[in-house]
């Protein structure tokens, strides 16, 4: 090592030269690895709003890489968002690293720690149309047979598409076509992160679960890792 670079290192070890990373965590959004969490969020929220899941600002996806979690800003077109509006927190000490200035973090970031907290490596929130309306058909059931609202429960069997889902949390392969997918539903909140503590009994009730409904609003889908939960979310 030259003494310069040992002269600089130690400075640096001494705190008396902040590193460029401290000073600017730019460098945990901006990479040109696609497969990055900054760029991949990106990706991901542009093809969710073709699909028409994230329109409007709605929705959002989180990913958890190591110990950071990074996550989508509040309220903006999520289709048009760029590596550099993305946050990045410390899943332990759950304080900001990263904070793009003005933005504030999506109002969904409870829920999606709630999924981390499952040990999910991803997390998707879609106000997918197609969800929203599986929630008003249960509804309408539920009432027809005048059956308690507190316990609804999208449940379907006998479809290709179940042969894509994980039989559960721990457990080993995935439901066959004669298995019975169960997806908890839980009430709407008139601001998203007071939908948590219902995610949260509704995931310990159905610890087998990799998705809530939320009536009249869409859906949550975690996975172990992005392209399960992508996928899973996509069934
Ligand atoms: C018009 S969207 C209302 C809030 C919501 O349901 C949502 O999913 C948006 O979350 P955001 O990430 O934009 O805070
Ligand atoms: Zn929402």
């Amino acid at each position: 090592m030259s003494s310069l670079t040992q002269i600089i290192d130690n400075f640096k070890s001494e705190k008396l030269v902040p590193d460029a990373a401290e000073e600017n965590p730019d460098h945990l959004v901006i990479s040109h690895d696609p497969d990055h969490p900054a760029n991949h969020i990106c990706t991901l929220c542009r093809a969710f709003y073709n699909l028409g899941w994230v329109t409007g600002t709605g929705g959002g996806t989180s990913i958890r890489k190591g110990p950071h979690i990074f996550i989508a800003p509040s309220g903006v077109q999520k289709e048009l968002m760029q590596p550099r509006d993305i946050f990045v927190l410390d899943y332990a000490s759950r304080s900001y690293l990263r904070k793009p200035p003005v933005l504030k973090p999506s109002a969904c970031t409870p829920l999606f720690l709630a999924a981390f907290d499952r040990d999910a490596g991803c997390c998707i929130h879609t106000h997918s149309q197609a969800a929203v309306l599986v929630t008003l058909l249960v509804e309408r059931l539920h009432s027809q047979q005048g059956l308690k609202a507190s316990s609804q429960c999208f449940e379907i069997e006998e479809i290709e598409q179940i042969k894509g889902i994980p039989k559960g949390r721990g457990k080993h392969g995935m439901l066959g076509y004669h298995d019975r997918l169960r997806v908890p539903i839980i009430e709407n909140t008139a601001h998203e992160e007071d939908l948590t503590s219902s995610l949260e009994v509704a995931m310990n009730q159905y610890p087998d679960t990799y998705a809530v409904l939320v009536k009249r609003h869409g859906v949550y889908v975690w996975g172990d890792n992005v392209q399960k939960a992508k996928t899973q979310c996509e069934r």
